[in-house]
């Protein structure tokens, strides 16, 4: 069975059956791998959100960035933002179903000596570690106080890990790092607040993957959420976010022979409107 692992969906349902189609025409049995950020911003997130649902055992995800905060928008912590696509989901008769399953879904995943998450790793966490951590967020997003997580899940402190943070502030430093991280500096300091191309990077900041030394070296670290990035394959690290949503590309790439499967989007919204 080959593993096609895919990039940010955004709510671009029709892309996605369309991607889905295109593998299934070169592989009879596959298996899906989603990084995150399956909903949001594009035209029909309910559809994508039950498309990807349905697909039950032959499919995994990681949640993203946008995911979390759709959970958040649903439990009233949240006001949605005025590009969120998310009405249909909070209005939809099987919401309730679909945000707890979401609510379920793994932060990182680890298998083959690829790990996958949404948006990076710390430069001094080992795929263990960076497993480990994502576990204790998945352990807080399914116990009984998951609201109160998602109420302290925003802001961009602390920016820099510490084996010693505890409560809210350890979680948010995770959260932070597995679905919103693109730079950082050389000890890990994360600057979240830019988000375009690697090209910009603030002085003494560079890309989390660039750092040198970083602990996930001998592993392949799969991820979306940088679109401007765009697909990028290096020996040890593939980068899927080819903006679908901004009128880019949807991407699959097959972890087995990294042969890959692309579908062009229409621009469903304009870089720089949001
Ligand atoms: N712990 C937490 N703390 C805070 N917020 C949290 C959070 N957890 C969840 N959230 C939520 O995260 C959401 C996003 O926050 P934002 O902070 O708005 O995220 P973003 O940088 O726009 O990133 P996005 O994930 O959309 O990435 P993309 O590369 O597609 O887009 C990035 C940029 O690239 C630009 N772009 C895309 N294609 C381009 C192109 N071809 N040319 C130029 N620019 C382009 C776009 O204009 C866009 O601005 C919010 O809803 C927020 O509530």
């Amino acid at each position: 069975m080959s593993t096609y692992v895919i990039g940010d969906l955004q709510g671009c349902q029709p892309k996605l059956s369309e991607l889905l189609d295109r593998i299934r025409a070169v592989c009879p049995d596959p298996r899906f791998i989603f990084v995150g950020d399956l909903v949001n911003r594009g035209p029909s997130s309910l559809a994508t959100l039950r498309e990807v649902r349905a697909l039950g055992d032959t499919a995994n995800m990681v949640l993203g960035n946008h995911d979390l905060h759709l959970l958040a928008v649903a439990h009233g912590i949240r006001k949605a933002h005025r590009s969120d696509t998310l009405d249909d989901i909070l209005a939809a008769p099987d919401r309730d179903e679909l945000l707890e399953w979401l609510r379920r879904q793994p932060m990182a995943l680890l298998e083959n000596g690829h790990l996958m998450v949404h948006a990076g790793v710390l430069p001094q966490w080992t795929a263990e570690q960076t497993m480990a951590l994502a576990g204790e967020v998945e352990t807080v997003l399914r116990g009984p106080d998951w609201i109160d997580f998602l109420r302290q899940m925003y802001g961009n402190e602390p920016a820099r890990w510490d084996d010693s943070l505890e409560g809210a502030d350890r979680i948010r430093c995770i959260v932070n790092a597995l679905t919103r991280i693109r730079f950082c500096t050389a000890d890990g300091t994360m600057e979240l607040a830019a988000s375009k191309g690697v090209e910009i990077a603030l002085p003494g900041y560079m890309a989390w993957f660039d750092v040198p030394g970083r602990k996930t070296e001998d592993v392949t670290v799969v991820f979306g959420h940088w679109s401007t990035l765009g697909l990028t394959l290096r020996p040890n690290l593939i980068s899927l976010d080819t903006g679908c949503l901004w009128g880019g590309k949807l991407t699959a790439v097959c972890l087995e022979d990294r042969s890959v499967i692309q579908v062009d989007c229409p621009q469903y919204q304009r870089p720089g409107s949001i």
